[in-house]
């Protein structure tokens, strides 16, 4: 049996503000600093090793790993940050109060946009895209102007495949610290949730989701701590 640890990072100040986020991006709070230590220390006392933890780029989650990593005494495991767990692109509502936009274009749209499969938020024009260096290196294509969680899932499928599966398939226990989105997205590959059904999945912060998984990864238990 292998281990597959996922958790959403601690609360940002963006989350405390009620403003949404997507790739920009914003540190941890306070409580979301002490929501990373509890993480940890859950997780400490399952005992559980590591062979590596995977973040975004984004350092709310980074920050959050890292906390987690002291806490379990594992500091020293293999780190991999990649643009593919980046939180789901919320493209020009990032920035806005989430209440504002439900006052602005009602909650029905807002629930869609938040928690739908497939509706795309409204677009950064290319003027407006960050050109941020960590995302520039692999071209202009990667960074998006906004992303529905389909395209969000689609870009992290290629990482679950190469990077994540393979070295759960060895037995190799891994923790994955990410975002809300980004492990719903997982969660539905995973659980084989449909892609209605998937508007009703919440991940909470810092609030690790344990998967048992057999040597076809298949879920054999789950638990949160
Ligand atoms: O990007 C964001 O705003 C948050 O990380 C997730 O927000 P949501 O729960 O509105 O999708």
């Amino acid at each position: 049996m292998t281990e597959l640890v996922l958790v959403r990072h601690g609360e940002s100040t963006a989350n405390r503000d009620n403003t949404y986020t997507g790739w920009s991006d914003v540190p941890l709070t306070t409580v979301g600093i002490a929501q990373a230590h509890h993480a940890g220390k859950r997780l400490r006392e399952t005992g559980l090793q590591f062979s590596a933890v995977h973040t975004s780029v984004l350092k709310r989650a980074i920050v959050t790993a890292n906390i987690m990593l002291d806490e379990i005494g594992q500091a020293w495991l293999p780190e991999y940050k990649t643009w593919r767990l980046n939180e789901r692109h919320y493209g020009a509502l990032r920035g806005q109060n989430k209440d504002a936009t439900r006052q602005e274009y009602g909650k029905a749209q807002v629930q869609k946009w938040r928690r739908s499969f497939y509706t795309v938020p409204p677009l950064l024009t290319p003027a407006e895209l960050d050109h941020d260096r960590r995302y520039m290196k692999y071209g202009p294509a990667i960074e998006p102007r906004g992303e529905s969680l389909k395209m969000a899932y689609d870009r992290i499928m290629p990482y679950w495949i190469d990077v994540i599966a393979p070295q759960l398939l060895d037995g190799k226990n891994q923790l994955v610290v990410a975002h809300g989105s980004t492990l719903r997205a997982m969660i539905k590959y995973l659980e084989h949730i449909s892609d209605t059904g998937i508007d009703g999945v919440e991940v909470a912060n810092g609030v690790p989701i344990c998967y048992h998984l057999d040597d076809q990864l298949r879920i054999t238990g789950k638990e949160e701590f």
